[in-house]
Protein backbone atom coordinates (compact mmCIF):
# COMPACT_ATOMS: atom_id res chain seq x y z
CA UNK A 1 0.00 0.00 0.00
CA UNK A 2 1.49 3.41 -0.98
CA UNK A 3 2.68 6.18 2.14
CA UNK A 4 -0.57 7.24 3.81
CA UNK A 5 -0.37 10.92 4.71
CA UNK A 6 0.09 11.53 8.31
CA UNK A 7 -2.54 13.36 10.56
CA UNK A 8 0.44 16.12 10.77
CA UNK A 9 1.33 16.31 6.90
CA UNK A 10 -2.97 16.77 6.76
CA UNK A 11 -2.50 19.49 9.58
CA UNK A 12 0.15 21.25 7.78
CA UNK A 13 -2.20 20.98 4.42
CA UNK A 14 -5.14 22.30 6.09
CA UNK A 15 -3.89 26.14 7.29
CA UNK A 16 -6.39 26.89 10.28
CA UNK A 17 -6.30 30.45 10.57
CA UNK A 18 -6.28 31.85 14.14
CA UNK A 19 -8.87 34.85 14.97
CA UNK A 20 -9.35 36.92 17.51
CA UNK A 21 -12.84 37.43 19.36
CA UNK A 22 -14.76 35.48 16.49
CA UNK A 23 -18.76 36.73 17.17
CA UNK A 24 -19.99 33.12 17.26
CA UNK A 25 -24.00 33.27 17.16
CA UNK A 26 -24.06 30.95 20.56
CA UNK A 27 -20.38 32.07 22.12
CA UNK A 28 -20.05 34.63 24.49
CA UNK A 29 -19.41 37.19 22.32
CA UNK A 30 -22.16 37.11 21.36
CA UNK A 31 -23.54 37.72 24.72
CA UNK A 32 -21.05 40.00 25.68
CA UNK A 33 -23.21 43.51 26.70
CA UNK A 34 -23.03 46.54 24.01
CA UNK A 35 -20.15 48.65 25.24
CA UNK A 36 -17.90 46.41 27.60
CA UNK A 37 -14.80 45.53 27.48
CA UNK A 38 -14.46 41.56 25.97
CA UNK A 39 -13.28 38.90 28.99
CA UNK A 40 -10.59 36.94 27.57
CA UNK A 41 -11.60 34.82 24.55
CA UNK A 42 -9.35 33.15 22.36
CA UNK A 43 -11.38 31.86 18.74
CA UNK A 44 -10.02 30.12 15.89
CA UNK A 45 -11.99 28.67 12.78
CA UNK A 46 -11.11 26.81 9.66
CA UNK A 47 -13.12 25.76 6.89
CA UNK A 48 -15.82 23.21 8.59
CA UNK A 49 -15.61 23.97 12.27
CA UNK A 50 -15.55 27.20 14.78
CA UNK A 51 -14.50 27.21 18.02
CA UNK A 52 -14.38 29.79 20.72
CA UNK A 53 -12.69 29.63 24.00
CA UNK A 54 -13.85 31.69 26.47
CA UNK A 55 -10.68 32.17 29.02
CA UNK A 56 -13.05 33.21 31.92
CA UNK A 57 -15.33 29.87 32.31
CA UNK A 58 -12.66 27.67 30.49
CA UNK A 59 -15.51 26.16 27.97
CA UNK A 60 -14.68 25.73 24.15
CA UNK A 61 -17.45 26.11 22.17
CA UNK A 62 -17.42 23.52 18.84
CA UNK A 63 -19.53 24.35 16.28
CA UNK A 64 -19.96 22.02 12.90
CA UNK A 65 -20.67 24.15 9.79
CA UNK A 66 -20.16 21.83 6.78
CA UNK A 67 -23.33 22.15 5.30
CA UNK A 68 -25.42 20.44 3.93
CA UNK A 69 -25.31 17.99 6.43
CA UNK A 70 -22.30 18.14 8.39
CA UNK A 71 -21.33 14.85 6.87
CA UNK A 72 -17.65 13.60 8.34
CA UNK A 73 -15.23 13.93 5.16
CA UNK A 74 -11.60 13.58 5.56
CA UNK A 75 -11.19 17.39 5.51
CA UNK A 76 -14.19 17.49 8.51
CA UNK A 77 -12.33 14.80 10.42
CA UNK A 78 -8.74 16.28 9.80
CA UNK A 79 -10.26 20.08 11.47
CA UNK A 80 -11.91 17.98 14.10
CA UNK A 81 -8.47 16.61 15.29
CA UNK A 82 -6.88 19.56 14.58
CA UNK A 83 -9.04 21.87 16.75
CA UNK A 84 -9.48 19.46 19.38
CA UNK A 85 -5.77 18.66 19.81
CA UNK A 86 -5.31 22.37 20.01
CA UNK A 87 -7.96 22.77 22.72
CA UNK A 88 -6.80 19.75 24.68
CA UNK A 89 -2.80 21.26 24.45
CA UNK A 90 -4.23 24.53 26.13
CA UNK A 91 -4.53 24.78 29.77
CA UNK A 92 -6.88 27.26 29.74
CA UNK A 93 -9.34 24.88 27.81
CA UNK A 94 -10.98 22.38 30.69
CA UNK A 95 -14.20 21.85 29.02
CA UNK A 96 -15.87 22.06 25.25
CA UNK A 97 -19.62 21.87 23.86
CA UNK A 98 -19.88 20.34 20.33
CA UNK A 99 -23.01 21.59 18.25
CA UNK A 100 -23.92 22.13 14.60
CA UNK A 101 -24.38 25.50 12.74
CA UNK A 102 -26.45 23.97 10.48
CA UNK A 103 -29.30 23.75 11.26
CA UNK A 104 -31.68 20.82 11.52
CA UNK A 105 -28.68 18.23 11.84
CA UNK A 106 -25.66 17.49 13.75
CA UNK A 107 -24.12 15.82 11.94
CA UNK A 108 -25.27 13.02 9.26
CA UNK A 109 -22.42 10.55 9.61
CA UNK A 110 -19.31 9.52 8.17
CA UNK A 111 -19.35 10.83 4.73
CA UNK A 112 -20.37 8.23 1.96
CA UNK A 113 -18.53 9.43 -0.97
CA UNK A 114 -15.29 8.96 0.80
CA UNK A 115 -16.43 5.11 0.90
CA UNK A 116 -17.63 4.47 -2.55
CA UNK A 117 -15.63 4.94 -5.80
CA UNK A 118 -12.26 5.49 -4.14
CA UNK A 119 -8.89 3.70 -4.08
CA UNK A 120 -8.21 1.04 -1.07
CA UNK A 121 -4.95 4.02 -0.23
CA UNK A 122 -8.22 6.56 0.31
CA UNK A 123 -10.17 3.86 2.90
CA UNK A 124 -6.88 3.44 4.08
CA UNK A 125 -6.11 7.56 4.86
CA UNK A 126 -9.90 7.95 5.79
CA UNK A 127 -10.35 5.40 8.20
CA UNK A 128 -7.48 5.99 10.34
CA UNK A 129 -8.90 9.70 10.55
CA UNK A 130 -12.34 8.31 11.55
CA UNK A 131 -10.31 6.38 14.31
CA UNK A 132 -7.86 8.94 15.13
CA UNK A 133 -11.09 11.57 15.59
CA UNK A 134 -12.71 8.93 18.28
CA UNK A 135 -9.15 8.06 20.09
CA UNK A 136 -9.17 11.96 20.72
CA UNK A 137 -12.56 12.32 21.37
CA UNK A 138 -13.36 9.28 23.77
CA UNK A 139 -10.09 9.40 25.33
CA UNK A 140 -10.23 13.58 26.25
CA UNK A 141 -9.06 14.58 29.38
CA UNK A 142 -11.89 18.05 28.95
CA UNK A 143 -14.96 17.72 29.83
CA UNK A 144 -17.16 16.98 26.71
CA UNK A 145 -20.78 17.80 26.07
CA UNK A 146 -22.58 17.10 23.05
CA UNK A 147 -25.74 19.78 22.19
CA UNK A 148 -27.06 17.56 19.79
CA UNK A 149 -29.17 20.55 17.89
CA UNK A 150 -30.15 17.94 14.84
CA UNK A 151 -30.45 14.54 13.75
CA UNK A 152 -27.09 12.45 14.70
CA UNK A 153 -27.36 9.49 12.50
CA UNK A 154 -24.28 6.73 12.85
CA UNK A 155 -20.70 8.95 12.65
CA UNK A 156 -22.96 11.65 14.06
CA UNK A 157 -24.14 9.60 16.76
CA UNK A 158 -20.81 8.11 17.93
CA UNK A 159 -19.53 11.80 18.22
CA UNK A 160 -22.38 12.52 20.52
CA UNK A 161 -21.99 8.64 22.44
CA UNK A 162 -18.10 9.63 22.77
CA UNK A 163 -19.20 12.99 24.81
CA UNK A 164 -19.52 12.71 28.94
CA UNK A 165 -22.93 14.09 28.19
CA UNK A 166 -25.72 14.38 25.61
CA UNK A 167 -28.43 16.95 25.15
CA UNK A 168 -30.73 16.79 22.61
CA UNK A 169 -33.49 19.10 21.67
CA UNK A 170 -36.78 17.94 22.20
CA UNK A 171 -37.64 17.60 17.97
CA UNK A 172 -39.32 14.38 17.45
CA UNK A 173 -37.92 15.03 14.51
CA UNK A 174 -34.44 15.45 14.87
CA UNK A 175 -33.33 11.17 15.18
CA UNK A 176 -30.13 9.61 16.33
CA UNK A 177 -28.86 6.08 16.08
CA UNK A 178 -26.30 3.43 14.54
CA UNK A 179 -27.66 2.45 11.79
CA UNK A 180 -25.34 1.17 9.55
CA UNK A 181 -27.32 -1.60 9.16
CA UNK A 182 -29.90 -0.11 6.84
CA UNK A 183 -26.73 1.12 4.60
CA UNK A 184 -25.73 -2.76 4.22
CA UNK A 185 -22.64 -2.02 6.47
CA UNK A 186 -21.35 -3.04 9.77
CA UNK A 187 -20.10 -1.14 13.07
CA UNK A 188 -17.06 -1.37 14.20
CA UNK A 189 -16.20 -2.82 17.55
CA UNK A 190 -15.06 0.22 19.01
CA UNK A 191 -18.54 1.92 17.83
CA UNK A 192 -20.24 -0.91 19.38
CA UNK A 193 -18.30 -0.73 22.18
CA UNK A 194 -18.99 2.94 22.95
CA UNK A 195 -22.69 2.26 21.96
CA UNK A 196 -22.51 -0.68 24.67
CA UNK A 197 -21.01 1.45 27.57
CA UNK A 198 -23.82 4.24 27.27
CA UNK A 199 -26.86 2.16 26.50
CA UNK A 200 -25.62 -1.60 27.88
CA UNK A 201 -25.11 -4.80 25.96
CA UNK A 202 -29.18 -5.73 25.14
CA UNK A 203 -30.30 -2.38 24.02
CA UNK A 204 -27.04 -2.05 21.84
CA UNK A 205 -27.51 -5.26 20.23
CA UNK A 206 -31.06 -4.98 19.46
CA UNK A 207 -31.00 -1.93 18.00
CA UNK A 208 -27.41 -2.50 15.79
CA UNK A 209 -28.60 -5.40 14.47
CA UNK A 210 -31.98 -3.45 13.30
CA UNK A 211 -29.57 -0.29 12.73
CA UNK A 212 -32.65 2.04 14.45
CA UNK A 213 -32.70 5.50 14.09
CA UNK A 214 -34.58 7.07 17.49
CA UNK A 215 -36.49 10.44 17.75
CA UNK A 216 -35.18 12.04 20.13
CA UNK A 217 -38.27 11.54 22.52
CA UNK A 218 -37.45 7.91 22.60
CA UNK A 219 -33.96 8.18 22.78
CA UNK A 220 -34.74 9.64 26.03
CA UNK A 221 -36.28 6.64 27.31
CA UNK A 222 -33.45 4.17 27.51
CA UNK A 223 -30.19 7.13 27.77
CA UNK A 224 -29.31 7.14 24.22
CA UNK A 225 -29.03 10.90 25.72
CA UNK A 226 -29.99 12.17 28.89
CA UNK A 227 -31.62 15.12 28.40
CA UNK A 228 -33.64 16.82 25.97
CA UNK A 229 -34.40 20.69 26.44
CA UNK A 230 -36.52 22.88 23.73
CA UNK A 231 -34.18 24.36 20.81
CA UNK A 232 -34.08 28.13 22.53
CA UNK A 233 -33.18 26.49 26.02
CA UNK A 234 -29.83 23.98 24.22
CA UNK A 235 -27.10 27.00 24.94
CA UNK A 236 -28.18 27.57 28.85
CA UNK A 237 -28.67 23.76 29.52
CA UNK A 238 -25.18 22.95 28.05
CA UNK A 239 -23.71 25.24 29.88
CA UNK A 240 -25.08 24.43 33.50
CA UNK A 241 -24.41 21.15 32.74
CA UNK A 242 -20.94 22.32 32.15
CA UNK A 243 -20.36 24.18 35.36
CA UNK A 244 -21.79 21.25 37.67
CA UNK A 245 -18.83 19.18 36.00
CA UNK A 246 -16.23 21.22 36.02
CA UNK A 247 -17.19 21.62 39.69
CA UNK A 248 -14.98 18.54 40.82
CA UNK A 249 -11.26 18.66 40.58
CA UNK A 250 -10.16 17.80 37.40
CA UNK A 251 -7.47 15.39 38.09
CA UNK A 252 -10.25 12.75 39.81
CA UNK A 253 -12.96 13.49 37.36
CA UNK A 254 -10.18 12.77 34.66
CA UNK A 255 -8.64 9.36 36.55
CA UNK A 256 -12.49 8.46 36.95
CA UNK A 257 -12.53 8.91 33.15
CA UNK A 258 -9.84 7.17 32.04
CA UNK A 259 -10.48 3.95 34.26
CA UNK A 260 -14.19 3.78 32.81
CA UNK A 261 -12.71 4.17 29.17
CA UNK A 262 -9.39 2.82 29.16
CA UNK A 263 -10.00 -0.78 27.76
CA UNK A 264 -12.26 0.53 25.26
CA UNK A 265 -9.81 3.02 23.83
CA UNK A 266 -6.81 0.72 24.27
CA UNK A 267 -8.45 -1.83 22.45
CA UNK A 268 -8.71 -0.27 19.28
CA UNK A 269 -5.52 1.48 20.19
CA UNK A 270 -3.77 -2.63 19.90
CA UNK A 271 -5.55 -3.03 16.72
CA UNK A 272 -5.46 -0.17 15.00
CA UNK A 273 -3.67 -1.12 11.63
CA UNK A 274 -5.37 -4.61 11.42
CA UNK A 275 -9.13 -2.42 12.16
CA UNK A 276 -7.72 0.22 9.07
CA UNK A 277 -6.90 -3.56 6.82
CA UNK A 278 -10.53 -4.68 8.06
CA UNK A 279 -12.18 -1.30 7.17
CA UNK A 280 -10.70 -1.80 3.68
CA UNK A 281 -11.12 -5.22 2.63
CA UNK A 282 -14.66 -4.70 3.86
CA UNK A 283 -15.46 -1.13 2.28
CA UNK A 284 -13.56 -2.49 -1.08
CA UNK A 285 -16.27 -5.74 -1.59
CA UNK A 286 -18.50 -4.94 -4.67
CA UNK A 287 -21.55 -6.21 -2.51
CA UNK A 288 -20.67 -3.58 -0.06
CA UNK A 289 -19.88 -0.31 -2.99
CA UNK A 290 -23.46 -1.54 -4.65
CA UNK A 291 -25.11 -1.10 -1.15
CA UNK A 292 -23.44 2.12 -0.90
CA UNK A 293 -24.35 3.53 -4.38
CA UNK A 294 -27.95 2.29 -3.38
CA UNK A 295 -28.12 4.04 -0.10
CA UNK A 296 -27.28 7.18 -2.26
CA UNK A 297 -29.45 7.14 -4.79
CA UNK A 298 -32.12 6.20 -1.92
CA UNK A 299 -31.73 9.55 -0.36
CA UNK A 300 -31.62 11.22 -3.56
CA UNK A 301 -34.78 10.29 -4.66
CA UNK A 302 -36.35 10.98 -1.57
CA UNK A 303 -36.19 15.22 -2.29
CA UNK A 304 -38.01 14.33 -5.52
C1 LIG B 1 -17.15 -8.75 11.08
C2 LIG B 1 -16.74 -7.90 9.93
C3 LIG B 1 -16.87 -6.47 10.30
C4 LIG B 1 -16.06 -5.64 9.36
C5 LIG B 1 -16.30 -4.23 9.71
C6 LIG B 1 -15.16 -3.45 9.32
C7 LIG B 1 -15.25 -2.17 9.19
C8 LIG B 1 -16.53 -1.41 9.29
C9 LIG B 1 -17.06 -1.05 7.99
C10 LIG B 1 -17.75 0.05 7.79
C11 LIG B 1 -18.07 0.99 8.88
C12 LIG B 1 -18.63 2.26 8.37
C13 LIG B 1 -19.29 3.02 9.47
C14 LIG B 1 -20.15 4.07 8.87
C15 LIG B 1 -20.63 5.05 9.59
C16 LIG B 1 -21.45 6.13 8.99
O1 LIG B 1 -21.58 7.17 9.58
S1 LIG B 1 -22.17 5.88 7.45
C17 LIG B 1 -23.20 7.30 7.17
C18 LIG B 1 -24.57 7.06 7.71
N1 LIG B 1 -25.39 8.24 7.54
C19 LIG B 1 -26.65 8.20 7.18
O2 LIG B 1 -27.22 7.16 7.00
C20 LIG B 1 -27.33 9.52 7.01
C21 LIG B 1 -27.80 9.69 5.62
N2 LIG B 1 -28.44 10.99 5.45
C22 LIG B 1 -29.69 11.24 5.85
O3 LIG B 1 -30.40 10.44 6.42
C23 LIG B 1 -30.21 12.62 5.54
O4 LIG B 1 -29.39 13.18 4.56
C24 LIG B 1 -30.24 13.56 6.76
C25 LIG B 1 -28.91 13.62 7.47
C26 LIG B 1 -31.34 13.10 7.73
C27 LIG B 1 -30.59 14.97 6.27
O5 LIG B 1 -31.77 14.94 5.50
P1 LIG B 1 -32.14 16.19 4.59
O6 LIG B 1 -32.03 17.45 5.35
O7 LIG B 1 -33.45 15.86 3.94
O8 LIG B 1 -30.97 16.26 3.51
P2 LIG B 1 -30.74 15.31 2.22
O9 LIG B 1 -31.05 13.91 2.55
O10 LIG B 1 -31.43 15.91 1.07
O11 LIG B 1 -29.17 15.42 2.07
C28 LIG B 1 -28.55 16.58 1.52
C29 LIG B 1 -27.36 16.14 0.69
O12 LIG B 1 -26.40 15.53 1.57
C30 LIG B 1 -26.07 14.22 1.10
N3 LIG B 1 -25.75 13.38 2.26
C31 LIG B 1 -26.54 13.11 3.30
N4 LIG B 1 -25.90 12.34 4.19
C32 LIG B 1 -24.66 12.11 3.70
C33 LIG B 1 -23.53 11.38 4.18
N5 LIG B 1 -23.51 10.73 5.33
N6 LIG B 1 -22.44 11.37 3.37
C34 LIG B 1 -22.40 12.02 2.19
N7 LIG B 1 -23.46 12.75 1.72
C35 LIG B 1 -24.56 12.78 2.46
C36 LIG B 1 -27.32 13.77 0.38
O13 LIG B 1 -27.05 12.74 -0.52
C37 LIG B 1 -27.73 15.06 -0.32
O14 LIG B 1 -26.86 15.22 -1.44
P3 LIG B 1 -27.38 15.90 -2.79
O15 LIG B 1 -27.83 17.28 -2.40
O16 LIG B 1 -28.52 15.06 -3.28
O17 LIG B 1 -26.20 15.89 -3.70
Amino acid sequence: MAAVPTLARRIARSGVRPLCRWPLAWGRAARQPPGLPLAPCRAFSNNKILVELDESSGVAMMKFKSPPVNSLSLDFLTEFCISLEKLENDRACRGVIFASAVPRIFSSGLDITEMSGKSMEHYAEFWRAVQEMWLRLYGSNMVTIAAVNGSSPAGGCLVALSCDYRIMVENPKFSIGLNEAQLGIVAPFWFKDTFVNVVGHRIAERSLQLGSLYPAPEALKFGLVDELVPEEKLQEKAMAVMAQWLALPDHARQLTKSMMRKAVLDRLVAHREEDVQNFVSFISKESIQKSLRMYMEMLKKKKS
